[in-house]
């Protein structure tokens, strides 16, 4: 089939990924790397796949663009059929507009030329504007002669941006877009090309490791483990009300402690306390039997330093990130914990230090037979 299928389809999202496979193959046999993933992001939406290296996020962005076909499942956008198991429509029909890892800018062409690339085909004065008004949307408006080579990496990044925003895409794909760059950077130009992103109402999917960098750009974020997406959710969400051990262990720092279920007093106990079983948690399980074992999610800021507190830990491990200490602290059963502390409290190793518990929900999950895990 060569053409575009249109679909009936009103209020539909503007991207959708419906239950898609895709595979390699290698030799004679199909090695399936996604199975079954579906999303789906209305007009104007940024959207995030996160997980480790090899989970398969790559995989989807080239099923998105057009370069892998789907061996089950459909890909939708603006309303027409773009990929299913029978059908891959070309890259180039899709108008959508990729940014690389590595910019892959033109390093003949000047910063402008690079930018105007895609728009050979306007009128000189056309051009010329659109080219202007692109460089002044990412910040690099006196920039147009320079080349490649003579800006940073993230102004650099920024020209791939406008590069690609050019044709006006439908989608805007980017794939690690910030990981060749400095980790304090990445961050604060994830939030700036979520500004430019939002102001020209581009549809984006970036896929990324780095769970601050989707923190900063992304309306919804994928967190994906082998292939599958274990939670579709918002930043909030996943650091809050994680869907698994997974998504709780992937997504922030914390530990998990035992705690028991006491059904007449509806707590979770632990070793630091009691937690009301389901103060600010919708899904929890109100009903869990009596004396249950479970373990019980603490994430560094649910731990408060407090010197009056009779609850005492000792320090084993610390590390100054600034604002704050992330101190690693055990508990006479040999549990340990994570507290983010204000910097001023600087305490020695082996000493031993008032905490509280300070958690505003309380997430449990099943207990599993092994050791306390740490989390981040
Ligand atoms: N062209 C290919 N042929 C065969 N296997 C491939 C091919 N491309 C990727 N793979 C395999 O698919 C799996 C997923 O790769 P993919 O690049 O999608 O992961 P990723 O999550 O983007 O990882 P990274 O963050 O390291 O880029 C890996 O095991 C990889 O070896």
């Amino acid at each position: 089939m060569s053409a575009i299928h249109a679909l009936p389809s009103h209020l539909a999202p503007h991207l959708s990924l419906e239950s898609i496979r895709v595979g390699y193959r290698l030799g004679q046999q199909m090695h399936e790397i996604v199975h079954s993933l579906s999303f789906a992001l209305q007009r104007g939406q940024i959207g995030c796949l996160l997980g480790q290296s090899g989970c398969g996020k790559t995989t989807v962005l080239r099923a998105i663009a057009g370069f892998e076909p789907l061996t089950e499942g459909s890909i939708t956008l603006g309303g027409k059929e773009i990929s299913n198991a029978h059908f891959t429509a070309t890259p180039e029909t899709r108008q959508i507009g990729v940014v690389f890892q590595d910019y892959a800018l033109f390093p003949h062409l000047s910063v402008a030329d690079n930018v105007g690339f895609g728009l050979r085909k306007l009128a000189a004065p056309e051009r010329q504007a659109r080219i202007a008004a692109l460089l002044t949307l990412v910040g690099l408006a006196s920039q147009g002669k320079k080349f490649p080579h003579e800006l940073s990496g993230g102004q650099q990044q920024r020209v791939a941006l406008a590069r690609a925003l050019a044709p006006q895409p439908d989608l805007l794909l980017l794939d690690e877009p910030f990981s060749n760059l400095d980790v304090d950077l990445r961050e604060r130009l994830a939030s700036e090309v979520r500004d430019i992103l939002k102001e020209v109402g581009t549809t984006a999917v970036l896929v990324t490791h780095d769970q601050h960098e989707a923190f900063a750009i992304a309306d919804q974020i994928g967190v994906m483990q082998d292939g599958v997406i274990v939670q579709w959710d918002s930043a909030y969400n996943l650091y809050h009300r994680p869907a698994n051990r997974f998504v709780a262990d992937f997504i922030g720092l914390g530990v998990f402690t035992p705690g028991i279920i006491d059904q007449q007093t509806q707590n979770v106990n632990i070793e630091l306390g009691s937690l009301p079983l389901c103060h600010g948690m919708e899904t929890c399980d109100p009903n869990a039997p009596d004396g249950q074992q479970v373990d019980v999610l603490l994430r560094a800021d649910d731990v408060v330093h407090d010197d009056t507190s009779p609850l005492q830990a000792e320090v084993v491990r610390k590390a100054f990130r600034g604002a704050d200490f992330l101190y690693t602290l055990k508990l006479p059963s040999g549990q340990l914990l994570l507290a983010l502390v204000p910097s001023h409290h600087d305490h020695a190793l082996g000493e031993r230090i008032g905490i509280r518990l300070e958690a505003d929900h309380v997430v449990t999950f099943t207990k599993e037979n092994e050791a306390p895990g740490m989390s981040g």
